[in-house]
């Protein structure tokens, strides 16, 4: 059943170009005034589920409801939406500012001229564009067009707004900047958002909610706090975060420990402080899971209660103010990032002791053979 009270809700979307599937069974609810972010690999099924959404693309099976609305057959202008492409369509030979107000001219808006222009004022302060009004956009560079076609969605009065990768033509920079200006747009509109990335950084730094997409379904929707301390699965945990979470192969002992796949370590999984772990056969394929921010350098450095592992340096690199540090145990590597002072003197094969606090400490089922993600197994 749609949820009544989202802004967008999809049921059960199937969409399949030719014998490829695109989406298989999409659930999803946004909602109202909600910034969310859809983030995913590509072909994960992103920009079909936005056009869906946008009634671009009909799916073989399943609803699309807006405000609790049934939008089955309604034509795409006249779901309310406004959607933002990857592919920007812009008129090269007309100036920034007719690019912006052209929408607003539609017999659909036909707003008073003066409220066009502060409509159009508002949004090119905001996207950093307001000097460049009068330029063709054809004289723009990339960047700037690509917040021209931006600020051509974000100027309607929609009932919720489809953005596309809308940063992904900038520079690290401008990406930055913009991301925080999108923010405060959503904060002072409140117009529901849906947001698709393949940019865990950017799903982070504006959604209030993520949801995670993986060949044409949802594997995951919360919070970041959600998806980052209680990931539904191995592909979640290593979609966010970089460097990415150490992942490691062991077993479950008698005894309520993780060993290392080659016996050469072990990690008590019991310790007060641990999340609990739901019951499982010793003997039991698993991964353990560790974010390199997680791991210190040191016996003393996390206190009494920390997990100690010991190991040897098998190379490190410079990541500005801090350092990645990956270590040998055994047969397996284990990526940690340090301040930069921590790891001077540090060369191959220096003997290294690691700590971890136990409450940081994931544990998976193994990924089986077809490659699907094993799900976590602490609580
Ligand atoms: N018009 C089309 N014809 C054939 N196959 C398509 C078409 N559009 C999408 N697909 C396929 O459907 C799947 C989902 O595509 P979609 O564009 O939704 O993914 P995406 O997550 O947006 O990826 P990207 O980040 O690369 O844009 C992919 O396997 C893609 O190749």
């Amino acid at each position: 059943m749609p949820d009544p009270t989202a802004a967008i809700s999809l049921r059960g979307i199937h969409t399949s170009y030719g014998r490829r599937k695109a989406l298989d069974g999409l659930d999803l609810d946004v909602e109202e005034g909600e910034f969310f972010c859809l983030l995913g690999p590509s072909g994960a099924g992103k920009t079909t589920t936005l056009k869906t959404v946008a009634g671009l693309e009909e799916a073989q099976a399943g609803t699309v409801s807006l405000d609790g609305t049934d939008m089955t057959g309604v034509e795409p202008y006249d779901r309310g939406v406004a959607m933002c492409f990857e592919s920007y369509a812009l008129y090269p030979h007309r100036s920034a500012y007719d690019n912006l107000a052209s929408p607003l001219r539609s017999p659909r808006y036909k707003l008073p001229a003066a409220e066009a222009r502060e409509r159009v004022g508002a949004v090119a302060d905001l996207l950093g564009i307001g000097a460049l009004l009068e330029r063709p956009v054809g004289r723009l560079s990339n960047g700037q067009r690509q917040r021209v076609a931006l600020g051509r969605v974000l100027v309607r009065p929609a009932r919720a707004f489809l953005l596309d990768e809308p940063l992904s033509h900038l520079d690290a920079k401008l990406r930055q900047a913009m991301r925080a200006e999108l923010k405060a747009i959503g904060a002072v509109r409140r117009t529901t958002t849906l947001y698709v990335t393949h940019d865990s950084v950017e799903a982070l730094a504006l959604a209030d909610r993520i949801g995670v997409i993986r060949e044409g379904r949802i594997v995951q929707t919360g919070t970041r706090e959600e998806i980052w301390h209680r990931p539904y699965d191995t592909f979640v945990a290593r979609s966010f975060g970089r460097p990415r979470i150490n992942l490691l192969p062991g077993t479950v002992t008698g005894d309520g420990a993780f060993m290392s796949a080659d016996r050469f370590f072990e990690i008590p999984l019991t310790s007060p402080t641990a999340p609990p772990v739901r019951s499982v056969a010793p003997g039991t394929a698993v991964q353990i899971g560790v974010r390199p921010r997680d791991l210190s350098l040191g016996s003393s450095a996390l206190g009494p209660g920390a997990i100690e592992l010991v190991g040897s340096v098998y190379i490190t690199e410079v990541l500005g103010r801090a350092t990645e540090v990956t270590v040998r145990l055994g047969g397996q590597h284990l990526s940690l990032v340090v301040p930069r002072a921590d790891a001077a003197g540090l060369r191959p094969d220096t003997p290294v002791r690691l700590t971890v606090r136990p409450e940081s400490l994931l544990l998976f089922e193994a990924d089986d053979a077809e490659g699907r993600p094993g799900r976590r197994i602490t609580e």
